[in-house]
């Protein structure tokens, strides 16, 4: 089970994330969210991700050109294009100076399920309002389950990840909300508990 922690703020956030097990950590760079960070503190926040571990770029209002350069430039291993506005040639234009694109999105909008339609790698299922800490109703995956490397994400916590992954069945789970103790705040003892939570549903599950 592939673990992403989202929306971390410290290198003290990242040091607990990776101690704990997480294989992927992300970091906000969008001025709605309560997670975002600036430049200069992104930079450093990327450099700290050690090797082995995948550093994921998060944007939700950013030309996606502009935030696959600010990928390639930070050193990111992955860039995640979040939100409405963005459509497959945005991915297209992102793809030529980045190309390891993940592509977010909520199936409440009925988007395209398939892994890779937009020339991703990854696909994050998520809730309407992303980062929000609110769940969705997982049964819409009876009907669009995707196939390949797809994340959960949206409301999940150490409480109900290990109920999510054996209900859907992704192929990773990503949480933010969900570990902080005040929004944009990290709970390390909450990020620790949850890696733990879904590696163990993960092997249980196997
Ligand atoms: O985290 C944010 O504030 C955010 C804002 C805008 C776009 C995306 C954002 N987060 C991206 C995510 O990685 C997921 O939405 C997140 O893991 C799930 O959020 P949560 O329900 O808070 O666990």
């Amino acid at each position: 089970m592939f673990v992403k922690v989202c929306g971390l703020g410290t290198t003290a956030d990242i040091d607990v994330a990776v101690a704990a097990g997480a294989d992927a950590v992300g970091l906000v760079i969008s001025g709605t969210s309560v997670r975002g960070l600036d430049h200069d503190r992104a930079v450093r926040l990327a450099a700290h991700v050690p090797p082995g571990v995948l550093s994921v770029l998060v944007v939700n209002d950013t030309p996606a050109a502009d935030a696959a350069r600010i990928a390639g430039e930070l050193g990111f291993g992955a860039l995640q294009l979040h939100g409405k506005a963005y459509r497959e040639e945005d991915f297209a234009a992102a793809a030529g100076v980045f190309p390891r694109l993940w592509r977010a999105t909520s199936l409440n909008e009925r988007p395209d399920t398939r892994v890779g339609a937009y020339g991703e790698e990854v696909l994050l299922l998520d809730s309407p309002r992303a980062g929000s800490g609110e769940p969705w109703d997982l049964s819409l995956l009876e009907t669009a389950r995707p196939e390949g490397p797809w994340l959960l994400a949206g409301g999940l916590t150490p409480d109900n990840v290990g109920e999510a992954i054996d209900r859907a069945r992704p192929w990773g789970v990503d949480v933010s909300s969900g570990v902080e103790s005040a929004p944009g705040v990290k709970d390390h003892d909450l990020i620790r508990t949850f890696v733990a939570a879904a590696k163990q549903a993960a092997s249980q599950g196997a």
